[in-house]
């Protein structure tokens, strides 16, 4: 009897591709995209683009976000649901988020840090806009990709004209015991593309499709963890898979996370394309408007519902 080697998300190096359509590369890369985003719904992503003092300064700037007082954090508001300031959770302690919508928008960056910083903060804005800046063109390939793997890319200008990005910038304290603490509940993402990004300080769990969670230990500072959310789970007709996932810490050190969420705007209407769709592949969700979707996910029951997009506008 073999013991079972524990999981690892698979690896995909995007340095040196070559984003010529059709090259031997970048056939090569697509076809480790799919696989992964079928096997796993995830998978790490070395990418050096981000350059290395970026890569810096996003975390500093992350300490100092943090750093201010409550009241101040609290200025960020947003009519979109979980964009703002999130924190003070009683069900997760530790946890604390700031939500930058359109953070590749630089005058949207800029209106965000003067509303915390009455003497503006030229320092964070350009750090958060360029960080997010580079973080939209792995986005972008990863869902040319998708497309392409699903012989669908002639909706690919729709799709994505379709969506906008909000960068989420994370804070969990270390809760001081070498217990393991949740951080963050179980959840699989919304959006379409989640690009994840961490300090030193480890915790994000992936679950595979039989159950089994993943310890995400990055294998470079220029690697990223890149997720589908259920937006692309049910446009790709169930062919995708969006994974659980959760922050789970210990010790004494405090963790920072940034998401870039490529996320699809009210008013769209996500619907399967029909090439998706035949007796072998029957629709599995009815086409609906995502921030609808959210009205639901975002109650009481909806936020108790690991499959709320089943319950939302399964078939
Ligand atoms: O902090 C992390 O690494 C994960 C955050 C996450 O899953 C989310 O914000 O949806
Ligand atoms: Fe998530």
């Amino acid at each position: 009897m073999g013991t079972e080697a524990t999981p690892k998300l698979p690896i995909i190096d995007f340095n040196n591709l070559n984003l010529e359509a059709k090259s031997p590369n970048w056939e090569l890369v697509k076809s480790q995209v799919y696989k992964a985003l079928v096997e796993y719904g995830c998978f790490e992503a070395v990418f050096d683009k981000v350059p290395l003092d970026l890569r810096k300064a996003i975390f500093a700037s992350l300490q100092e976000l943090f750093y201010l007082p409550l009241e101040t954090k609290l200025l960020n508001v947003s009519k979109k649901p979980y964009h703002g300031y999130v924190g003070q959770y009683p069900m997760i302690p530790l946890f604390e988020s700031m939500g930058i919508d359109d953070a590749n928008i630089l005058e949207k960056v800029d209106s965000m840090t003067n509303n915390l910083w009455p003497d503006g903060n030229q320092n964070f804005s350009k750090t958060i806009h360029s960080f997010s800046e580079e973080l939209t063109e792995l986005d972008q390939i990863i869902r040319k990709m998708i497309l392409e793997s699903l012989g669908v890319e002639k909706y690919l200008e729709e799709h994505m004209n379709s969506t906008n990005y909000l960068l989420r910038v994370m804070k969990y304290k270390g809760p001081q015991t070498s217990d393991t603490k949740l951080g963050l509940s179980t959840h699989s993402d919304k959006n379409v593309v989640t690009i994840l990004y961490q300090n030193q300080v480890e915790g994000l769990e992936v679950m595979t499709k039989d159950g089994q969670w993943i310890s995400y230990k990055p294998s470079s500072s220029g690697s990223f963890v890149a997720m589908i959310g259920d937006s692309i789970h049910a446009w790709s007709n169930g062919r995708l898979h969006s994974p659980f996932h959760r922050v789970m810490m210990s010790g004494n050190e405090a963790r920072y996370s940034t998401g870039l969420f490529s996320i699809p705007k009210g008013g769209y209407i996500i619907k399967a394309p029909e090439e998706l769709v035949d007796e072998e592949h029957p629709l599995l969700f009815r086409p609906y408007d995502h921030v609808e979707f959210l009205k639901y996910y975002y109650t009481e029951k909806g936020q108790r519902d690991q499959f709320a997009m089943r319950t939302y506008c399964g078939v």
